[in-house]
């Protein structure tokens, strides 16, 4: 059990298994991006995490740049969407890789779908570590997926309970 300001968070995904899983992803995107070139970009806060051990387990030539985007205040989408800030990688003609730690209703990354295609990339392909199949409210194509996940509120890795438990090597699930 873990207490983070007034919610207690159940243990959900243990530090190994994003480890094995992020060797799985970290290798095929390698394959798969290997005579691109892609412009991989983080979606901070919550990628951090993510990205920086993932790009560990990708082998190929790659830019990596970090963007940010926020809509969401303690546990619940609160439906107003940010301006993209920090993209400041060059995306026109170029394959782009977006790197989220979690797509939940989809509001955030099809808002920032919109926005990269402004700057003309050749593709965009979408990875997220967490993906909540039952939550998701706009039809999004996802490319790369660490772990389906039920609609319950998660923690750790990178993803913050207003603010906290990002620092958690591991995922929790409010309990
Ligand atoms: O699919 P959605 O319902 O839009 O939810 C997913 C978004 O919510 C989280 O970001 P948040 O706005 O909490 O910002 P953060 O990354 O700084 O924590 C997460 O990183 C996604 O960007
Ligand atoms: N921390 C956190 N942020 C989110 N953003 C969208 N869904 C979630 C979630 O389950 N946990």
């Amino acid at each position: 059990m873990k207490k983070i300001k007034d919610k207690e968070f159940v243990p959900f995904i243990t530090a190994e298994a994003i480890d094995t899983r992020l060797q799985e992803m970290g290798t095929k995107i390698s394959v798969d991006f290997k005579e691109d070139n892609p412009v991989i970009l983080g979606v901070l806060n919550g990628a951090f995490m993510f990205l920086s051990d993932l790009a560990k387990y990708i082998s190929i030539p790659a830019e990596i740049s970090f963007i940010k985007v926020s809509s969401y205040q303690g546990t619940s989408s609160t439906g107003n969407v940010k301006e993209l800030i920090g993209l400041d990688a060059e995306l026109k003609g170029r394959k782009v890789i977006v790197i989220e730690d979690i797509i939940d209703t989809g509001l955030s990354m099809t808002h920032l779908l919109k926005k990269l295609e402004i700057n003309q990339p050749s593709q965009i392909s979408i990875v997220t570590l967490l993906f909540k199949p039952e939550a998701l409210k706009h039809e999004l194509e996802i490319d790369y997926v660490g772990f389906e996940i039920p609609n319950k509120f998660v923690v750790g890795y990178g993803l913050d309970y207003d603010g906290f438990g990002r620092n958690l090597p591991e995922i929790y699930q409010l309990k």
